[in-house]
């Protein structure tokens, strides 16, 4: 089954899939991300998994941040195996991969299989304009049930362009999710949500951090639920 995304989730992200048994994620979490290029048998490890939350499946390439050894033809692979797996549902998929024409099999096989498609890009250098911002996620949304922009903001104005980017996109209809990543823009995990943002992430426990500025994920929830960030309200 497919995650909708219709509202806000929160991901608790993680190379070890049995963080989803924790109290923390079982108490603040509605899905899991798996990273599973952070980890050394990811299809064996989703092949033990008997925990309850939805599993959103991230096998991230080297040169978009990720730790993923092999080619790219064998990680999206991997990754098309991972939805067959019925606690799967949803993929993440590099916007940049989708865009070379190096991911259509494994999309199809996800929508074969009902599992929604995630298409992500990460700029780990700084922000681009917001001109930039809109067109790569509206670029990314062609593609998927939900389009994700992480940037990493070095001035405020990044975070308001961030910000205003993920509200246009929202109020015109898009699913998005938007964080960004560092101190500068931390406290976007937790109000991106309330200008529409669908996904939030973070570790169970902090020292395992899958990006740079992620909250815990006890204190993202409480901020969100604080702020009453809520993706469907934003009109
Ligand atoms: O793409 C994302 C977002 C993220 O990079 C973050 O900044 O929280 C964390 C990653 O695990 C996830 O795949």
């Amino acid at each position: 089954m497919g995650i909708d995304f219709d509202s806000f989730t929160l991901a608790a992200a993680t190379a070890d899939l049995a963080d989803a048994d924790e109290p923390a994620a079982r108490e603040h979490a509605d899905a899991v991300e798996f990273r599973m290029d952070l980890t050394d048998d990811p299809l064996e490890a989703l092949e033990d998994y008997d925990a309850s939350l939805p599993i959103i499946a991230t096998n991230r390439a080297a040169w978009e941040g990720g730790e993923w050894g092999g080619d790219d033809d064998e990680r999206l692979a991997v990754l098309a195996e991972a939805t067959a797996f019925d606690a799967v549902g949803a993929i993440d998929v590099e916007l940049e991969s989708i865009l070379e024409g190096e991911a259509e099999a494994v999309l199809e096989t996800a929508r074969e299989r009902g599992v929604s498609i995630i298409a992500s890009s990460h700029d780990f250098e700084g922000t681009p304009p917001r001109g930039e911002l809109v067109s790569t996620l509206t670029e990314a949304g062609k593609y998927a049930d939900v389009a994700k922009l992480a940037v990493t903001a070095e001035s405020k104005a990044d975070t308001i362009a961030l910000l205003s980017a993920t509200e246009q996109l929202t109020y015109h209809g898009d699913r998005v999710a938007t964080m960004a990543m560092g101190e500068v823009g931390r406290h976007t995990r937790a109000v991106a949500p309330v200008y529409g943002s669908r996904i939030g992430y973070a570790p169970v426990d902090p020292a395992e951090a899958t990006a740079p500025g992620q909250y815990d994920l006890e204190t993202l929830s409480r901020l969100i639920a604080d702020l009453g960030g809520s993706a469907a309200e934003t009109k």
